[in-house]
């Protein structure tokens, strides 16, 4: 510890730039030169003070041991200004020196502030006492007091000294009459102690030791632990807390006392405990104690207690930290944007009455159809109850005993058929209810708005890291989930059932609750509208690449540097979360704010980052491996620091949503999609094809499926919170992530010209997908070419990102899964 500590001081001075060294010393110089000066001054003044005016003249001796340069230094300072407050000034000049050679053994702006206050009072108190004789006020101080004695008079003159004096102590020593008491008893105690100590040992003293033994036994039982350091030699020992009122006893003495932390009995026995005349108090009890032995004294037959104090080691980090704290507070992360406010809910639109209605004749017509049907196919119910949610009624029926589940699965085709409604979705059993669900959509379904969510009292007071409120359950219950826990979240859904209203719902969840300076998002937005309307908030939320001029990502190419970025971010974060010996960003961003992490060492208090990907089919399609390696590879890390995804997608194939992708991800969301594959795809079971779109989604969270209503936003509603936002007072910039100086021009990816591509690019393109076959061999035989030029359509397919890279004796790998996705693909490359 000693050792790093001058490694550490070395390595410091190392650093420092010479200049800085060179002022230091000089710096030290003249605070020496000063204060011998001063000292001399005082000591000669008189004598040289008939020599004032007479510098220029060497044959004139100064009596000052620095000659008359420290004559002059005396004159000015001592007595032409200060008085003997003029040693303040080396003083002072020592402590810049320490300040610029970065030695700091003082608080700078507590040392001067202190310094100043004395270079003002000291003088006028010594002019005030001295009436000016000597130099011990100086000019200034005499003349100052002189002037306030004839305004307010001698007695309005100490009144000022002292209360000056009695507001510093007070302001500075934060003395509270409280404090002052605890501090005179502490003094009359110890002066009482020391008294008696130095009493003569008389036959009262022989019974207080009796006393003392009756004492000692009766709390025997409760002193619980031992004193660390038990000298060799006879300590003088003081009593506990517990018998401090016999504190005089004078005839107990220890002799050989060694004690182990644990002893066996029969080793205690060596240890023998006598009490006799000798004794002068028992041991202190000041800290926690660890071990207790009971030791029975052989010589007395007395039951006594030895406890060892083991000195608490405080750690140095913790009392640096304490020290901190209480000179400036806890860090405040939002002190750079304090007058940040966050958004209200007026500025999201009040739908009207959002109360579920009843329609009785809906619920009863319902009600017999399931009924009627069930009983045509021979399944009896006991007993049916219906809950009426945003968007489906959920009717819960109890087969009879005898019933087969699988019996009435089998059967929900025939129940949509019967009541003539999409979006049926069977719950076989109800899980945790023993009963079957029968999901029925409502025909007039009740819109659950962004504003009734945020506003309620479950969003308001939760104290989740990054709440998320999706909407409200079948049972009409507000849905939330925390984003930190998720940790990622998967969306999809097919075009237009309400996937870009979720994602905003996430979003302005998460403006609602969070300071700027707790969260950044990083945003990529592929189809180029979907997220625009936060820019106006890119210098208080988003997050951005140093050369990067807007922090939305909408070009592809850019996508690959953002993400390798966030893996450097992810990989610094680590390493500071490692040298902090903290687990996760919350303990880290905790043990930050209790200044117990250096920033100069690095630290910093990290905001969450999310990543928002809307479109992620785009992004594979075009990039492949180089976005979905970085993706999982966030996916798989990232959690503990802070950094968490969104990413959406409109096609929820497997090729998209690959098994690395999904495996990442257990928290998913499905909006409405065309096939059940597709379902199967995100959340490994259909239903999601039952949905009945506009935000009617199934949420899964890696244990269980739960149909939800996701809340509604409206882009105004969006671009008003974002104006609101974007209109306070921001950072200089958006939160600049790592540089990545990208390995992209390499990649075959990066070099694809689309003016360069073969006019037989798109047709070979179009053989390839639809074969799912990507070889040149074949394109030779379709496009009856030759060797060399198919090879060259190959190269451009691998660079457009349609196939992937040379794979030995196997085929090249197909990116794109069909034709429709190819033609969007090429649209894309048109762009
Ligand atoms: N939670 C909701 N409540 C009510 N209506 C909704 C909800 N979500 C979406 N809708 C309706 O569905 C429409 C389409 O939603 P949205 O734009 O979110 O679809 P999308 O899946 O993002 O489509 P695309 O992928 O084409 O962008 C909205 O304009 C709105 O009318």
């Amino acid at each position: 510890m000693e050792k790093s500590k001058t490694t550490n001081t070395n390595d410091q001075t190392k650093i420092l730039p010479k200049s800085r060294i060179v002022t230091g010393i000089l710096l030290f110089c003249i605070a020496g030169m000063m204060t011998i000066a001063f000292v001399s001054y005082l000591m000669n003044w008189k004598a040289d003070q008939s020599q004032a005016g007479t510098m220029g003249d060497r044959h004139i001796k100064s009596s000052n041991v620095l000659g008359k340069i420290g004559d002059w230094l005396g004159n000015l300072f001592i007595f032409d200004s200060i008085g003997v407050a003029a040693f303040i000034i080396p003083f002072l000049l020592m402590v810049f020196g320490f300040i610029i050679l970065k030695k700091n053994y003082f608080k700078p702006w507590k040392t001067i502030s202190h310094s100043l206050f004395f270079i003002c009072w000291l003088p006028i108190f010594l002019g005030a006492v001295t009436k000016g004789d000597g130099v011990w006020s100086g000019v200034y101080g005499y003349q100052i007091m002189d002037y306030l004695k004839a305004y307010v008079g001698s007695v309005g003159l100490w009144l000022i000294i002292l209360v000056s004096i009695l507001l510093y102590f007070v302001l500075e020593f934060n003395l509270r009459p409280s404090s002052i008491r605890n501090k005179f008893n502490e003094i009359n105690d110890n002066t009482i102690g020391k008294l008696k100590e130095m009493m003569p040992k008389s036959e009262e003293n022989f019974e207080a030791d009796e006393e003392l033994e009756d004492e000692l036994e009766k709390h025997h039982e409760e002193v619980a632990s031992e004193k660390t350091e038990i000298p060799t030699e006879l300590p003088k020992i003081k009593v506990t807390e517990d018998i401090q009122p016999i504190a005089t006893p004078n005839k107990t003495t220890f002799e050989s006392i060694e004690t182990p932390p644990v002893m066996p009995e029969k080793d205690l026995e060596a240890v023998s405990i006598k009490l006799d005349n000798d004794f002068t108090a028992p041991p202190v009890v000041e800290k926690p104690v660890t071990t207790t032995q009971n030791i029975t004294s052989n010589t007395e037959d007395i039951a006594f207690n030895i406890e060892v104090n083991q000195e608490e080691q405080l750690d140095p980090t913790e009392v640096k930290s304490q020290e901190l704290v209480k000179e400036y507070g806890l860090y405040d992360h939002r002190l750079e944007l304090a007058k940040f406010q966050m958004p209200s809910f007026d500025l999201l639109k009040d739908y009207g009455n959002e109360e579920i209605t009843i329609n009785k004749d809906e619920l009863e017509e319902n009600k017999n159809k399931i009924v009627g049907l069930l009983k045509n196919f021979n399944v009896g119910i006991s007993e049916i109850k219906a809950t009426i949610g945003p968007t489906v009624t959920l009717y819960e029926i109890v087969p009879e005993a005898g019933i087969r589940v699988a019996q009435i699965k089998k059967l929900q085709d025939d129940i949509a058929l019967n009541l003539s409604a999409l979006g049926i979705r069977i719950i076989a059993p109800m899980p945790g209810k023993g009963t079957i669900g029968i999901e029925v959509p409502r025909k007039n379904p009740t819109m659950v708005s962004m504003r009734s969510v945020i506003a309620s009292n479950k969003f308001q007071t939760s104290d989740m890291d990054l709440p998320v409120v999706f909407g409200k359950t079948i049972s009409n219950e507000i849905f939330m989930a925390d984003l930190a826990k998720m940790p990622h979240l998967l969306m999809a859904g097919a075009t237009g059932q309400g996937k870009s209203v979720g994602i905003n719902a996430i979003l302005t969840s998460l403006l609602y609750k969070k300071h700027p300076s707790e969260l950044k998002f990083v945003m990529v937005d592929p189809k180029k509208v979907e997220l625009s309307l936060y820019s106006k908030i890119e210098r208080h939320y988003l997050a951005k690449l140093p050369d990067a001029e807007d922090a939305i990502i909408t070009d592809n190419n850019k996508v690959i540097n953002t993400l390798n970025s966030l893996c450097i971010e992810m990989d610094n974060r680590y390493e500071l979360l490692k040298n902090a010996f903290c687990k996760n960003l919350k303990e880290y961003n905790k043990k930050f704010t209790e200044r117990k992490l250096n920033p100069e060492n690095g630290h910093r208090y990290l905001p969450y980052i999310v990543l928002v990907v809307d479109e992620f089919a785009d992004l594979i399609m075009t990039a492949g491996k180089e976005v979905e390696v970085p993706i999982a590879r966030l996916a798989q890390l990232a959690r503990a620091i802070g950094i968490h995804l969104i990413v959406a997608t409109q096609r929820p194939s497997v090729n998209v949503i690959t098994g690395m992708i999904k495996a990442n991800f257990p928290a998913r969301v499905a909006f409405r999609v065309i096939q059940n594959t597709d379902s199967r795809t995100i959340l490994d079971s259909t239903g999601a094809e039952q949905l009945v779109g506009k935000g009617d989604m199934l949420y899964f969270n890696g244990n269980e499926l739960t149909r939800l209503q996701c809340a509604f936003v409206d882009t105004p509603e969006v671009e008003k919170i974002a104006d609101f936002i974007g209109e306070q007072k921001a950072y200089s910039d958006a939160y600049i992530l790592p540089e990545y100086s990208g390995e992209e021009t390499s990649s075959a990816f990066g070099s694809f010209d689309p003016n360069e591509k073969d006019q037989l690019f798109e047709e070979a393109a179009k053989i390839i997908v639809s074969s799912q076959q990507g070889s040149t061999s074949m394109l030779q035989r379709h496009l009856k070419l030759g060797y060399n030029r198919a090879g060259r359509i190959i190269d451009q397919l691998e660079a457009s990102g349609i196939i992937g890279g040379f794979n030995g004796a196997k085929a090249r790998e197909v990116m794109i899964p069909d034709l429709q996705s190819l033609e969007q693909f090429l649209d894309n490359l048109k762009k």
